[in-house]
This record gives C-alpha cells, structure tokens and sequence, in this order.
C-alpha cells in the first residue's frame, strides 16, 4: 500500500471526483458511510456520542457521520466549534441537512463545552488533512478539554492538530484519540513512535479513491500490509533439493553471548535455508551442537570472541553481529571478512556498532548489504536527529549515500532501500519487545539472502513475516509471557 502526501491526499480527493465521476457532497457521504461501518461493528447504540465538527470537509464529515448515525438509532449530539466565519461548501451543505434532523450547539467560547459521562463516545472531526499551522484559540482551548474528557475519543481521518507527513512541535495542540479511522491510506505520521499518542489504534477504511491515481502517484513511502507481504513469497518447488535453497552462514555469539547464536541460527534454520553452518567462539560449540542439531558448527581458535573465519567459499548469504562484543580481534574478523565477502550481507547489533567505532569500514560494506539498526544503534552509526522525520531522512541519506539497505527497527520497523525509497512494516507488537527479538531478525534475513530473495525482497518480506510470527506468539502466549524463542516457534510460510 503506498503513503502519499498531504498535496497527493488533496490531489487523490480531486481526481477521484473528476474522474469516476463523483460530487464532493457525495464523496464526503461515501467518507462518512465508511466511517459509520467501522464504527457500528465496535460499539451499539447504548452509547452517547458527541461529535465536534470544525468548519471544513473534516467537519463536514462529522455532520454526515452525525446523521447518519442518528438515522441508525444512535444518540447524538453535535457540537459545532466557531473559529472561523468561513465554512466549506460541503460543510455547509451538510449543516443544512442535519439541523432539521438534530440539535446542533454552537461553541464560542470554552466554557460552553458540555460535562461529559463516563462511558461516552467523542468523534473528534475539527480539523483533518487541511491542517494548515498549530492549533491556538478557541480550537486549541476545546482540544485540551477533549483530551482531559472520560470515555473514547474516535478521530475522523486524523487526529485534529497532527501534521499528515511533517513534524509536529513538542509543544503543539492535538487531539490524543483510542482510534483514528483513516481514510483509503495509512498516513506518513502514523508510522512515527512519536505520534502514538495522537493516532491510538488507526485503521483504514476504502473509500472508493481513484485507483488510477494512487497507481501513478510516486511516492517513497510504502505500507506493507498482507497484500503486499504475500506477493513476495517464494514456493518451495517440487523438485528442489537442500542446495536448492543455499548454504547459510551466521557469525554470532562470545563468552555469556551464545544466546544470540543460538537465537539467530535457530531463526535461520526455521526460515527455510537448505543448510546452516554458525561460526562461534570455542565456548559455543557444545551450546550450538545440543542446542540447533541441524546446523553445521565452525569453531573460533579464540575461547570467548570471534577472532577467524572459515574460507567463505561455500556460502551463499552471511549474517554477523549478534552477541558478537567489540574486542579488537573481532573486529579484526569483521575488516577481513568485509574485504573476502562476494555473498549477500547483513549485519546487525554488535557488527553495528563496530562499524559505528570505525567508519572507515562502511566503505567496504558490500553493495546492499543490509544493516539492522533500532533506534539507539542507528543514532551510534549516524548520528542525532531532531525528530523521527529528520531520522527517517537522516537514514534514507545514509542507505543512498552508502549504498546499503537499512531495517531502521521499531514498531513500524522502516526497510530503507538504495534508493531512498521506504517500506514500513505492518507486523509486530510490543511483545517483541523483549531481548534476542532482534537475534531472530538476523536469521531470518540471512536464510532468505540464501534463498536468493534479492537484498530489497529479504528485507521487507523478513521484516514482514518477523512480525508476523511475532504477532501469533502473542496470540498464543500474550504479550507479557512471549519471548523471543516464541517468535521462532511461529515462524512459517
Ligand atoms: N476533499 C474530499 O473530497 C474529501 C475530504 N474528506 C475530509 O476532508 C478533510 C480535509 O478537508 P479540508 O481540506 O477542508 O481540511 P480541514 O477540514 O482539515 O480544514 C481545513 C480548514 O481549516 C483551516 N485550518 C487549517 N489549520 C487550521 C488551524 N490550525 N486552526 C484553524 N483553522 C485551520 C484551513 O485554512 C481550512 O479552511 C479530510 O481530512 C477528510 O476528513 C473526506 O470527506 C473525503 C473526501
Ligand atoms: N513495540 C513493538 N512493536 C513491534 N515490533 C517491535 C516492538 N518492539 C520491538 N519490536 C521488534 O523487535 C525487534 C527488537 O530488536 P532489537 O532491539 O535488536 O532486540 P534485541 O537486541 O534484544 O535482539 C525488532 O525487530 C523490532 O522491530
Ligand atoms: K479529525
């Protein structure tokens, strides 16, 4: 799915209305139907609902989605915030529509805001994609009761106050919903840690958007949601053999490490590479041979650290970084394998923050290697960001710059290619967050790179299906009691 910007969002809106060919009236109607769908498979008409409208379409669409409501059985009240004299068409063509059907309040001022009950509905639909500057006045007064208000707040398309592809201010205004229920795309804020108190839980409803246009609109953002997952499944064919699927090689582990060797090896093995050889220090090798039978296991001459490597010759994708320390004769290690490497690449934990320590290796990372940074680690390999846009640019300067892919990872981990271009991820879930979720990252990515998936296709479709096993580990075991193995455990395709 792709992301498109705020002027896109506009210029999809207009072709759509051109194109099929649809009024903005209607179009806004279909908006609110929409949203009405979603809203009526979650909540039944026990609920009161409060809907504040700003005076532009997303207004408008409060005052569709308030009549229609109210059509449905459901209580409504609608409450109408006079910032501003002008009012959009369609706005205005709704108002006309529902005043014969509900009282409306107008609010001047902010103490005309109503109390509210405890178990009541807020549909918040001041200020949409329009949003031209921070929130002040009167709009910025009713967003603050809003959020000090008991009870769920739903935001029609995006939260009011929230920038849909810029930054916002720390110090800004913006309405903190439990949903936001967006329209046809995911928006470029969603995908930022910093907005997760402005989206809540966000979905997309289809609202019948020109497909044409959104086909060839460029754009260098993307959303991998199942669709897009799918498609780059490789089948095993009938006739394939274990050489079929390429010979995998993990460097990982140190003395009180060899978890991670075992974390990313057993992710590795289970991701479907025909065979497996890890390269451990001497205090790895009983740990590896009990723990993953099914691998091959290439012993250090060192006890505690990686200091060798075996001739590369007869693998097909390698994989190094996790648990791995930072001792001189690693790095070492990792310099000589960088100037042997002909195979696909990546490199992860504490690889990266070798290369952090010494730049001068970046110039030697194989082209599209992929790199596996969270945030702490990216920020060691390229520096401080200001916000979480500036970082995305900061990364996507440094993947075009280096010519690397990079998994920037976090809750919408963003695969960055070569080319700038960015796919965030759909997957996951806050019970990853828990130590060696990473490791299993790494294995997944260097079976794929084995598979011969090309470096831009392991790293979105690994993220992807990370995710995803992920997302079965806490449908089985919850959020709280998963572990990484866990997400070994439901890996498969
Ligand atoms: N255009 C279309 O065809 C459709 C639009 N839809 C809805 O329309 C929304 C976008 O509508 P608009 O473009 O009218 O934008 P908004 O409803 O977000 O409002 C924009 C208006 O508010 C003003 N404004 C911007 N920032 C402000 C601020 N901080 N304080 C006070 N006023 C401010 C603008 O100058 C403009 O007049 C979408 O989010 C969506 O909800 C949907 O109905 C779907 C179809
Ligand atoms: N809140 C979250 N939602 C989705 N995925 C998450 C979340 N927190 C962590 N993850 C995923 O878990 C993994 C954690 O990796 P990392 O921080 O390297 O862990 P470790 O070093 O412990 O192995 C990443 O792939 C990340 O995307
Ligand atoms: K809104």
């Amino acid at each position: 799915m792709k992301i498109l910007n705020v002027n896109q969002i506009r210029e999809m809106d207009a072709a759509t209305i051109q194109n099929e060919p649809i009024s903005s009236y209607n179009l806004m109607e279909r908006a609110s139907l929409a949203f009405v769908k979603w809203y009526e498979e979650r909540f039944d008409t026990k609920k009161s609902i409060s809907v504040f409208c700003g005076k532009g379409n997303n207004g408008g669409d409060g005052l569709a989605i308030s009549r229609i409501l109210t059509g449905k059985g459901y209580h409504v009240r609608v409450f109408i915030i006079e910032y501003s004299k002008d009012a959009s068409k369609d706005f205005q063509q709704n108002l006309e529509k529902v005043e014969t059907l509900i009282q409306i309040k107008s609010i001047f001022e902010p103490n005309a805001m109503p109390d509210f009950v405890d178990d009541h509905i807020i549909i918040d639909a001041l200020l949409g994609s329009g949003l031209s500057r921070p929130v002040s006045g009167l709009l910025e007064e009713i967003i603050k009761k809003i959020n000090e208000a008991p009870g769920t707040i739903i935001s029609v398309d995006i939260a009011s106050g929230l920038y849909v592809d810029k930054s916002n201010e720390k110090s800004d205004t913006i309405i903190k919903p439990d949903h936001t229920v967006t329209f046809q795309l995911p928006k470029l804020a969603f995908m930022m840690p910093q907005n997760a108190v402005f989206t809540g839980d966000w979905h997309v409803v289809d609202i019948g958007l020109d497909k044409k246009f959104i086909e060839d609109s460029a754009t260098p953002y993307y959303f991998t949601d199942q669709s897009a997952g799918d498609k780059l499944v490789k089948s095993r064919e009938k006739f394939s053999h274990k050489g079929t699927f390429g010979h995998a090689f993990i460097l990982a582990g140190s003395y009180g490490k060899i978890g991670a060797a075992v974390l990313s090896s057993r992710a590795c093995a289970h991701s479907g590479a025909g065979l497996l050889t890890v390269h451990v220090p001497e205090c790895g090798y009983e740990i590896m041979q009990i723990s993953l039978p099914e691998a091959m296991i290439s012993v250090d001459s060192n006890r505690n650290n990686i200091t060798s490597f075996p001739d590369l010759e007869s693998f097909s994708a390698i994989g190094i970084g996790p648990g791995i320390g930072q001792e001189p004769l690693t790095v070492r290690a990792l310099d000589q394998l960088l100037e042997q490497i002909k195979v696909p690449l990546i490199i992860d934990a504490d690889a990266l923050n070798i290369l952090s320590k010494h730049p001068d290796l970046l110039d030697k990372l194989p082209a599209k290697t992929i790199l596996s940074p969270h945030p702490k680690e990216f920020q060691r390999l390229a520096g401080e960001s200001v916000n979480e846009f500036d970082r995305l640019e900061l990364a996507r300067n440094f993947a075009e710059k280096y010519n690397v892919i990079i998994c920037l990872k976090g809750a919408y981990t963003a695969v960055i290619l070569t080319n700038g271009d960015v796919h965030f991820n759909s997957t996951g879930n806050a019970g990853m967050a828990t130590g060696g979720s990473g490791d299993v990252l790494t294995g997944i990515l260097t079976s794929l790179l084995a598979q011969k998936y090309t470096p831009e296709n392991a790293a979105i479709f690994g993220v992807y299906q990370h995710g995803l096993a992920g997302d079965k580990a806490a449908e089985k075991k919850t959020k709280t009691a998963m572990i990484a193995s866990d997400i070994i455990e439901n890996l498969g395709w």
